[in-house]
């Protein structure tokens, strides 16, 4: 069994009267990708937020390659080995694809937007290796050749990469990948999961929170279910798919027994329970 990179213990975060994330224990293990499900509202978004630092968590703890990163701040975080992609990504379209990955790597890193955009005496220092780490993403992402472009002449899927790119600039043990598919069509989407596929073959570790269950079936070594907050399920594609509990919360107990588990596809009945 590989080991565990990422382990949570009770992990919550209340909001008001909200707990938006309630007593989640759980583990990202390794070399795998781990897809993190759940129906619209379930706390897939806050969970990632904990992780990376963005924030606070009321109760619980987070363990990262042996380490406590509980309280650490999102540039801490992800100076310990953990990046994120954002649902969008801000592109500076009229920057190069190159400058772009530098500069938005940067502004979630340690000089600020401030420094990155005026070109401040620490921002000069800093640039030769934000180039360097920057051109090595594109490298990974398969956007070397376009490096020197006009951000906004890219496609979506290669400003999905772009976002990508930002993520793997500081070069991070486990990558957190927020709705890779959101607005791609099914060939993007196939491109995406080789990419992903590969990144992993490389050695890198990928949590992933996607309504698109062609990718989270097609993709995932493992998957984590949230519900109001919690966690419900834990296993392969194939266990979550025939947990009654899933299967509950995705059709709001209309699902007669196996109908998902006979077709292994969590993935058709839950894709459009969760754009409801
Ligand atoms: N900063 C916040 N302040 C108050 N409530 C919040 C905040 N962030 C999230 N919530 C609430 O926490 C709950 C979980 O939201 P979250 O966005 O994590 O769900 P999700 O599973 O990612 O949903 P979706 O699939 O719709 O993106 C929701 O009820 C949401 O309104």
């Amino acid at each position: 069994m590989p080991e565990s990179l990422l382990e949570v213990q009770d992990l919550g975060i209340r909001f008001g009267g909200l707990h938006a994330v309630r007593d989640v224990t759980t583990h990202i293990p390794a070399g795998q990708i781990t897809a993190i499900i759940g129906p619209n509202g379930a706390g897939k978004s806050t969970f990632f937020n904990l992780i990376s630092g963005f924030y606070q968590p009321t109760s619980g703890s987070i363990r990262f390659d042996g380490e406590d990163i509980t309280r650490l701040k999102t540039h801490e975080v992800v100076s310990r080995g953990i990046a994120r992609t954002f649902q969008t990504t801000t592109i500076y379209k009229e920057l190069s694809v190159l400058e772009g990955v530098m500069i938005g790597h940067r502004v979630r890193t340690r000089a600020g937007l401030f420094d990155a955009l005026l070109y401040t005496a620490r921002e000069r220092r800093d640039q030769a290796a934000s180039h360097a780490g920057a051109m090595r993403a594109l490298e990974r992402v398969g956007l070397a050749a376009q490096a020197h472009l006009p951000a906004g002449a890219l496609t979506q899927e290669g400003q999905k990469r772009v976002g990508i790119a930002m993520a793997l600039a500081s070069d991070p043990k486990l990558l957190l990948l927020d709705e890779p598919a959101a607005g791609m069509n099914p060939e993007e989407t196939v491109n995406l999961m080789a990419l992903i596929r590969e990144l992993v073959r490389g050695g890198l570790t990928v949590a992933l929170v996607e309504h698109k269950m062609s990718l989270v079936m097609g993709l995932a070594d493992g998957i984590v279910v949230l519900h109001h907050g919690q966690k419900i399920a834990q296993g392969t594609p194939q266990e979550v798919s025939r947990d009654p509990a899933v299967i509950e919360a995705y059709l709001g107990g209309h699902a007669h027994g196996g109908q998902m588990g006979n077709t292994g596809k969590v993935p058709a009945a839950a894709e459009g329970a969760s754009h409801a």
